[in-house]
């Protein structure tokens, strides 16, 4: 096999081995054998850079920005939510959609990812670029920074044109691991890992996002009927065949009491999560329901957020302004 060929073979498997892990989440390689493998495709690459693919994990990482974001604006606004903090007002919000369709709809409750939202573009399957929510008219461009996050694809599955919607977040470890360093360093520290998802994909320097070790969950997007899903439950199992990540503690609920049961079960394994959630979204899942139901100026009329109480801050003790 000749360097060209070997550099195409090296990068289809190694971007494979990222979709095994980060979407399927079975890997069917360690990471060493990962490592070896990025390793020998680097050292193709240094050789006979002409031969160096557009989607190569190894091209994730590019040049500092020299001073700031460019402005992006969405097409189709990135909506808020509201809010619901007890169960008479969740169960509000239900009877509110019965009484605007005249029947009580199928709905999907997802887990509410604690991180920040962004828009990622693909034309024909391949990366165009990505923005942070901004206003929800008007975002930041920080393409070169989500470039550097290894669970989103260069190149999806499928030549699809579409814009997908998810929230970046930070790890609970990888948060501790830089909040350690920072501590080390003698620099601030993150208040929580939101903050520092923030941070981080708003460097101006791709090289500082990538050793932050990010994340993403995708949940939602813009698209035409090619994509061939008609509700939220079949986006969210649409999409990971396109080599997209998306949160698998996602349910489907007929009625409040499987509502309920679903926010009682996340509530109660929250603390076990590898990330930070602050809710749960329920929405309404058929599209056409969603459409008939429609939108409030800023947020839409079927989906809420129902949080969960603030935790009581564990002060310690050295944090106790002693007077
Ligand atoms: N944070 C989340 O996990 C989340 C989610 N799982 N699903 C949605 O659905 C959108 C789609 C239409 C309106 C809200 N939004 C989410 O977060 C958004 C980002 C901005 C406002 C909400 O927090």
């Amino acid at each position: 096999m000749d360097a060209k060929e070997e550099i195409r073979k090296l990068t289809e498997q190694l971007n494979h081995y990222a979709y095994e892990y980060y979407v399927l989440d079975q890997p069917s390689v360690t990471d060493a054998d990962y490592d070896q493998a990025y390793r020998r495709l680097e050292d193709l690459e240094a050789r006979y850079p002409d031969y160096i693919q557009a989607d190569s994990p190894t091209q994730r990482v590019g040049d500092k920005l020299d001073n700031r974001f460019e402005k992006v604006q969405h097409p189709t606004p990135m909506l808020s939510l509201g809010d619901v903090f007890d169960r008479q007002e969740l169960e509000d919000f239900m009877a509110s959609v019965e009484r605007g369709l005249g029947f009580m709809p199928r709905f999907v409750c997802e887990m509410k990812i604690d991180g920040l939202s962004v828009s990622i573009r693909y034309q024909e399957g391949a990366y165009q670029g990505a923005a942070t929510r901004g206003d929800g008219t008007v975002g930041e461009d920080i393409t070169a920074n989500v470039k550097t996050i290894s669970a989103v694809p260069m190149r999806l599955r499928e030549a699809q044109d579409l814009e997908v919607r998810g929230e970046i977040y930070m790890p609970k470890a990888s948060f501790k691991q830089l909040n350690e360093q920072r501590e080390e360093a003698g620099q601030a520290t993150f208040a929580n890992p939101r903050n520092s998802a923030a941070g981080s994909v708003r460097q101006l320097d791709p090289k500082v996002t990538a050793q932050r070790k990010l994340n993403v969950f995708l949940y939602s997007g813009v698209f035409d009927e090619s994509l061939g899903v008609s509700s939220q439950s079949e986006l969210l199992a649409r999409l990971p065949e396109l080599g997209l990540r998306v949160n698998p503690n996602y349910r489907i609920c007929q009625t409040a009491e499987e509502v309920w049961a679903y926010v009682d079960e996340v509530q109660e394994k929250r603390h076990e999560l590898a990330y930070e959630i602050d809710g749960i979204v329920i929405k309404v899942d058929r599209f056409e329901d969603q459409e008939a139901l429609g939108y409030t100026v800023k947020a839409p009329r079927w989906a809420i957020a129902y949080k969960f109480p603030a935790e009581q801050a564990q002060t310690e003790l050295k944090d106790i302004e002693w007077t």
